[in-house]
């Protein structure tokens, strides 16, 4: 199975940033073919080290979270996994053809369109665009059918976070990262997105969630990686156990 996979070393020189683009034989894997996968990586921004020899494997069909007090690297970790910066050091390897879609804490719409002109213009870049059973899907779970003809840049944060929640849903992609996908989202709004979720996870996609929050998720979590100070403390079961232990590292820094 390593011959479906594609590694990217960051001591070699590739052209591309996209780990994605970046397809090689895989011919020492760490992990199983079809997870997306970072081995040993170490980042560095100058002389901060956000990321600290660490490994983690996604598997697919999982709900997986990833969670950490802030400035602990999360958001530097998802930036690798989704192709979007370069390890200093380490391995990536993304499985053969995977899709990864991904809402960071930075809004990607174009704030002069419309909710719903923003979910079709992102359909657009899709390989395979999904139907508009699945844009009208995505307005009624996430909840945002009553916005869905008003400008993006007039949504109060709860809606933007919807609107751009539905955009890294938008090409239905096997691997969803998500930074923080509820923030500023009222209660009801919570429990009907966690569950969607949940379902789109159920379809053998993959969900990765980052946060600082453990317990908005802790019942959706398979598999839960704890990183602290850019270095992998726990990566495992969530077992309630394991919350309670490193519930006040991660509480702390809120
Ligand atoms: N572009 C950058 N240049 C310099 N330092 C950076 C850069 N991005 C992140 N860092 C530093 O790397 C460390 C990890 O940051 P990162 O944003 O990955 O953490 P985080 O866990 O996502 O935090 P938060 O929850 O606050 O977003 C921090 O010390 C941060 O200041």
């Amino acid at each position: 199975m390593g011959d479906t996979h594609s590694e990217h070393d960051a001591s070699a020189d590739h052209q591309s940033e996209h780990p994605n683009a970046s397809r090689e034989s895989a011919t020492s894997s760490p992990s199983s073919a079809d997870s997306l996968s970072l081995s040993n990586v170490t980042k560095r921004y100058g002389n901060t080290t956000a990321l600290e020899d660490l490994s983690v494997a996604i598997q697919p069909g999982t709900f997986h979270g990833l969670v950490g007090p802030n400035g602990s690297g999360k958001t530097t970790l998802f930036a690798i996994l989704a192709g979007l910066t370069r390890p200093s050091s380490g391995r990536i390897s993304v499985p053969e053809d995977a899709t990864v879609g991904y809402s960071f804490q930075e809004p990607r719409f174009y704030p002069a369109l419309t909710v719903r002109e923003n979910l079709e213009v992102f359909r657009g870049f899709a390989d395979d665009p999904p139907p508009d059973s699945w844009l009208e899907t995505l307005l009624e779970e996430l909840r945002l059918e009553p916005v869905a003809d008003r400008r993006a840049d007039e949504l109060s944060g709860g809606f933007r976070t919807k609107l751009d929640l539905a955009l890294a849903l938008v090409k239905r992609p096997q691997f969803l990262l998500l930074d923080e996908p509820l923030a500023d989202v009222d209660d009801h709004s919570r429990r009907r997105i966690t569950s969607f979720l949940e379902e789109y996870r159920a379809d053998d996609r993959t969900v990765v969630v980052s946060t600082h929050n453990v317990a908005s998720f802790a019942e959706q979590f398979d598999r839960l990686t704890v990183v602290v100070d850019g270095e992998r403390r726990y990566d495992g079961s969530p077992d309630a156990d394991v919350v309670a232990q490193y519930r006040s590292v991660l509480e702390d820094a809120v």
